[in-house]
């Protein structure tokens, strides 16, 4: 059990946020309003909690957003195996022994179901702004990254709280910007066990304030 979800627990999580931290160097006007957002939440020299994270909704978005943009389970759990057929809504049927692949990567970079998909827009997933109100933990099909159903990933909202403080609290200790003369973040993906950063984030972090001793 301990090593199944170190095995499915780590990588996952770091990678997302490496992939939510290089879209805040990439993207400055969405760095300056998260940390804006996370300033007024928290205040002064504090130090970003859970219940803090809770009153961060564009804090909430932009991990969406990046699980959107990168899920690091592309093809969920990679195949399934069809034990008998099985009837899909749309009619078609899946017969027994098939081996199916859910492509999420597909399906979150579908035109059709998520308007100008190449774009990093946290905004699509705040309902006040317009924006879709999505559940990632398997309650939406257009945005599934945990996957959905009777497999879907015990860890879901461990790693989402993981992830959410972890950026929450590097955006308020400091500022990110690219190194100088370091070239522009590259988003190549490379699929090893989960979707990685072909180019493995280069960021330079500049603390925010010092703490009195
Ligand atoms: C943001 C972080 C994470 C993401 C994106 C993620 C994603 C996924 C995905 C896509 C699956 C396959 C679901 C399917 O096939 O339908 C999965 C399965 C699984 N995950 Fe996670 N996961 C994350 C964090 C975690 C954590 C923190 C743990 C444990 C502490 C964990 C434990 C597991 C386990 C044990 C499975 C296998 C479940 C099964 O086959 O029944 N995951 N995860």
């Amino acid at each position: 059990m301990v090593m199944e979800m170190i095995f499915r627990g780590t990588d996952t999580t770091a990678l997302v946020t490496e992939w939510c931290m290089a879209e805040v160097v990439r993207n400055p006007a969405v760095q300056a309003r998260l940390r804006a957002e996370v300033d007024a939440a928290v205040g002064g020299d504090g130090c970003p909690s859970d219940g803090d994270v809770a009153r961060m909704p564009y804090l909430q978005a932009v991990v969406k957003e990046t699980l959107r943009a990168h899920p690091p389970g592309p093809l969920l759990s990679w195949a399934r195996l069809a034990t008998a057929d099985v009837g899909l809504a749309n009619g078609m049927v899946v017969p027994a022994g098939t081996t199916a692949m859910v492509n999420m990567w597909a399906i979150t970079h579908d035109g059709e179901v998520w308007a100008d998909p190449a774009a990093f827009a946290p905004e699509r997933f705040i309902p006040s702004e317009g924006g879709a109100d999505v559940d990632v933990r398997g309650g939406d099909l257009r945005l599934a990254p945990f996957g959905a159903g009777r497999r879907v990933c015990p860890g879901k909202n461990l790693g989402l709280a993981t992830v959410t403080l972890w950026v929450a609290r590097l955006v308020h200790a400091f500022d990110w910007s690219l190194p100088d003369g370091s070239p522009p973040v590259s988003l190549d993906e490379v699929l090893k066990l989960s979707l990685e950063m072909k180019t493995p984030l280069a960021a330079a972090a500049t603390p925010r304030r010092r703490r009195a001793a």
